[in-house]
């Protein structure tokens, strides 16, 4: 596939199965998008990757902050457990003269989209999910998060089920997204 194919294809998935990619795929795909833009090239972010009883771990920590009733903790740990692998998305900003916090999470968010390709062009399914467990106290402390970390939520990632179409996709109006400064821009102006 082409970079134009793979965007076009690209769904966040819903339902993920077994299997996923393996540590060695993961860590090939990691090291692929770690080739996204990033000023300062500080890598600011780290993945946490959760697999089996991992995310059990998680499911139990995002119960105990979500609260409620027994029912509603279990609904809430079973979130976990809705892909064979999760990878939590830890953004480590640091203090730079010249690369301020929202620069370093756009580099964050450019490398994990930049994976999110990568796996669709290897056939694997993935949806970035946040929400407000994302980065609550009993989350932060199974993902061992040091005092300046965020959570910025999990990449579930799996098998798609291929039994699904592809959902159409209206065609973005590119026209209202651009302007300039001295003629109209865009296709037909
Ligand atoms: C930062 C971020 C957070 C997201 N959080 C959630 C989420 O919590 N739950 C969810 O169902 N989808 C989440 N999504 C996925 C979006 O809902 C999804 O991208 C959007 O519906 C468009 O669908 P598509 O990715 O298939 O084009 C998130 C996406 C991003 C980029």
């Amino acid at each position: 596939m082409n970079v134009e194919q793979t965007v076009l294809a690209r769904r966040s998935a819903t339902r993920l199965t077994g299997p996923g990619p393996d540590d060695r795929e993961l860590a090939e795909l990691v090291e692929l998008a770690m080739t996204a833009p990033d000023h300062g090239r500080l890598s600011p972010w780290r993945l946490v990757v959760l697999r089996g009883d991992e995310r059990r771990l998680l499911g139990e920590a995002m119960a105990e902050a979500a609260g409620g009733a027994p029912a509603d903790r279990e609904r809430t740990a079973a979130k976990a457990l809705r892909a064979p692998l999760l990878i939590s998305v830890v953004l480590c900003p640091r203090d730079h003269p010249k690369v301020p916090r929202w620069e370093q999470l756009a580099a964050t968010v450019c490398a994990v989209h930049t994976l999110v390709l990568l796996l669709q062009e290897r056939g694997w399914g993935s949806i970035w999910r946040t929400g407000a467990l994302a980065d609550a106290p009993p989350v932060r402390r199974v993902l061992g998060l040091a005092g300046t970390e965020q959570s910025l939520g999990w990449l579930y990632v799996g098998t798609p089920d291929a039994r699904r179409p592809l959902a159409p996709r209206p065609p973005g109006d590119a026209r209202a997204k651009l302007s300039s400064l001295l003629a109209p821009v865009g296709p037909g102006a």
